[in-house]
């Protein structure tokens, strides 16, 4: 069994103005990356707002289980997150916000074993485990060597890692991450995202990404949802979802998408039109 995430009819308005506007997408599997992608003001952060039940909506957003992935697989046991108070809300679902974390006065070893502690209440894990735990995300997005600095002493992209650590720690079923990777240099970008990718296949994580690298989208998700104006634009694994018709209707660029000499795709952009 591999978790599952439906999202039927749901709805964000600010004011008068409906930003996500009755979206429905076809369950989203735990074991493989989602990301998604779209213009500026698009609506991808409301949407992960919504899903982390951070603003209030209209609409469902079910966690269950399903027998296989695919988007006709029953999914079975749904658990109604939009009925859920967000401390248990906060069980299942992780979110990264864009912004990067206040600097406050715990070492980078303490911020992360302190989310793990946070998100682990109902399991019994030692200090020992907790410990250890800690210590092995840290040491996966090569972060080991700023274990024992203060998160008010790092750089952008320092707390940016340190931020991710705390995310990564907590293991949850649904993990929403919001540009995780807008701070960080080229090796870092690629790090985390491998370990991302990682995580997600080897503890069958729900992992929605918000990227606006369309490239690092395509090379690390199995599956891209488009979004322009609050409705999905596209929808399927990379080389269905990117393509240059797409590209001009959404993005509103002249571009080529080509695989490059490993395969991934790249997206080369002409003008803007
Ligand atoms: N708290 C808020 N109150 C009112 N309007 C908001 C609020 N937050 C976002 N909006 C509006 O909702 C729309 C979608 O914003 P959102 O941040 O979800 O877009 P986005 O796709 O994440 O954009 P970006 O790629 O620029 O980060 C925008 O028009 C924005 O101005």
């Amino acid at each position: 069994m591999v978790p599952s995430l439906t999202i039927e009819g749901l709805s964000v308005v600010y004011g008068r103005r409906p930003v996500i506007d009755n979206l429905t997408l076809p369950p989203v599997a735990g074991g493989g990356v989602t990301a998604l992608i779209g213009p500026n003001a698009a609506g991808k952060t409301t949407l992960l707002r919504a899903l982390a039940g951070l603003v209030p909506a209209k609409g469902s957003v079910r966690l269950g289980q399903a027998a296989r992935v695919g988007p006709t697989a029953p999914i079975v046991h749904p658990i109604e997150l939009t009925a859920l108070p967000i401390s248990q809300h906060a069980r299942h679902v992780t979110y990264m916000p864009q912004a990067l974390p206040q600097r406050v006065a715990l070492t980078v070893f303490e911020a992360t074993l302190s989310a793990l502690m946070s998100a682990r209440s109902e399991v019994v894990l030692s200090q020992a485990q907790a410990q250890a735990r800690a210590l092995e995300v840290l040491e996966r997005l090569g972060i080991l060597d700023l274990s024992r600095r203060g998160l008010d002493e790092l750089s952008g992209g320092q707390r940016q890692l340190a931020s991710l650590a705390q995310s990564l720690v907590r293991e949850p079923t649904v993990l929403l991450l919001d540009e995780p990777t807008s701070a960080l240099d080229i090796h870092h970008q690629m790090r985390v995202m491998q370990l991302v990718a990682e995580l997600a296949r080897e503890r069958s994580i729900i992992v929605v990404i918000v990227l606006h690298d369309i490239a690092q989208a395509a090379r690390y998700a199995q599956r891209i949802v488009v979004l322009e104006q609050g409705l999905i634009a596209a929808d399927g694994p990379p080389e269905q979802a990117i393509t240059p018709e797409m590209l001009a209707r959404v993005y509103k660029v002249e571009a080529r998408v080509e695989p490059c000499s490993q395969g991934f795709l790249q997206v080369i952009v002409d003008r803007a039109v």
